[in-house]
């Protein structure tokens, strides 16, 4: 009898438990602080999804929690096709729009694989740009706020010994530049015996000619046993020589049937040169920029024209490679903070820089190559959303101008008198908006 009733307590307490896991099963979601939802209009590009659920991929309940305080509440598409085959260890090279939300695609599966048992380096992001690693290393520490998992960025113009002492430190993940990593790497600071997954960011730029073979310095120092993951929304031909050499069988991921944003209007208005800065003068007029990005095709114009904007009277800030690092942290910073309307840069910004209240982007300079056009005017339209690029074109630029509409099989139509704001514009109503 006794036997029978403490096995029916034990029977009980079980049960309890149980229902107590229950119930803490569904209350953790709720403990969560979750960020106001954002109501804007979303186009297909991030929309078009199979329907998973981030509690889906098997993920740690710690991470769940910091994706979801991001205010992320479903994979989007590249999300939803990278997460599990990365938790699989293959090698993966993937394809998607900008904005799309290629960082989540592989710093989810990162932190995922990463064992906070074990003190060494299990996984280094490389991506071409000091602002970017910034960007990155932030989302990665915001995913990972309520696991153990210790990032680090190391990018130049900062403090080596200060990276060589952190790294002394334990570091699970880094986040860094090709030629800062590798000065480390040659000095035989960090120990990457047990780093097992590379990850490569706007992968083409970084396997591109501007960094000289850096990345396969880079994968010398690695073990083995490792995988590879690289991401982009453009892929060139020149990336295959590097998928040969150093990738195992990759799982090929390409979203991208169009190759722009369906959120994103394109137009050109046919200039001269000289008459660039008036034209701009009266964009700014009509437009309603809530935040606008202004590319140019050298530091030296970068200055020029932010002074004349200044001059002007409207709010501008610029950057470029050439300006110290904490005057370019602090542009970036405020920008993203919405301190100033306009900014000016080179194309230091092009790739992978997200400032999500940047509704139009304008090409002071045209590009020459379609992938800098298609990655310029994808820093509007961020995840899904509304935005517009405008080109000024010089009888210089037409054959860049079609041949780039050629090559992304895009239309960029000539400006209209007026351009609908419904293109552009979103109800701002309930976000945070400066006057300026
Ligand atoms: N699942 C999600 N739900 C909601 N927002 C998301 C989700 N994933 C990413 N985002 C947001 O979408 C924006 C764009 O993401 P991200 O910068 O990763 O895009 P990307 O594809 O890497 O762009 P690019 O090609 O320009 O580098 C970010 O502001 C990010 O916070």
């Amino acid at each position: 009898m006794m036997t029978d009733s403490l096995s029916t307590n034990n029977h009980l307490s079980s049960l309890s438990t149980k229902i107590d896991d229950k119930t803490d099963d569904i209350g953790w979601k709720a403990k969560l602080k979750i960020p106001p939802k954002d109501r804007r209009i979303k186009t297909s590009d991030v929309t078009e999804t199979r329907g998973n659920e981030f509690e889906e991929f098997c993920l740690k309940r710690e991470l769940l929690m910091g994706i979801f305080e991001k205010g992320w509440e479903k994979p989007s598409p590249i999300q939803e096709a990278s997460i599990p085959i990365a938790l699989s260890g293959k090698d993966i090279l993937a394809r998607a729009k900008n904005g799309t939300g290629k960082t989540g695609g592989y710093s989810i599966p990162v932190l995922e694989q990463v064992d906070t048992t074990k003190d060494c380096i299990q996984a280094l992001i490389i991506v071409p740009t000091r602002e970017l690693a910034l960007q990155t290393s932030q989302i990665c520490i915001e995913l990972a706020k309520h696991m153990n998992v210790r990032i680090m960025v190391t990018t130049g113009g900062t403090n080596l010994r200060d990276d060589i002492m952190r790294i002394y430190q334990k570091v699970h993940v880094i986040i860094a530049t090709p030629g800062r990593i590798l000065d480390l790497m040659d000095k035989g600071v960090p120990n990457m015996d047990l780093c097992r997954i590379l990850v490569l960011d706007e992968a083409d730029k970084l396997l591109s000619q501007d960094f000289k073979g850096m990345l396969d310095h880079v994968i010398s120092k690695l073990p083995k046993e490792r995988q590879i993951l690289l991401f982009s929304a453009t892929f060139p031909l020149t990336v295959k020589q590097f998928m040969e050499k150093h990738l195992r069988n990759p799982y090929e991921i390409n979203l991208m049937e169009e190759l722009t944003l369906k959120g994103v209007t394109q137009y050109y208005a046919f200039v001269q040169e000289r008459q660039k800065v008036h034209c701009l003068n009266t964009l700014f007029s009509k437009l309603q920029i809530n935040q606008s990005i202004i590319f140019c095709n050298s530091t030296q114009r970068v200055e020029l024209l932010a002074k004349k904007i200044t001059e002007l009277g409207y709010c501008c800030y610029y950057i470029h490679a050439k300006m110290a690092q904490a005057h370019r942290n602090r542009v970036f910073h405020d920008f993203r903070n919405g301190l100033c309307r306009n900014l000016v840069c080179s194309d230091l910004f092009t790739r992978g820089i997200d400032v999500q209240a940047v509704n139009v982007v304008i090409n002071f300079d045209f590009p020459k190559m379609a992938e800098t056009y298609l990655h310029r005017i994808g820093r509007s339209g961020r995840f899904g959303h509304l935005g517009i690029a405008i080109n000024l074109i010089t009888y210089d630029d037409r054959f860049a101008l079609h041949r780039i509409e050629q090559e992304l099989g895009t239309e960029i139509k000539p400006i209209p008198k007026v351009i609908d704001p419904a293109l552009y514009v979103t109800n701002m109503e309930d976000e945070p908006h400066e006057e300026k």
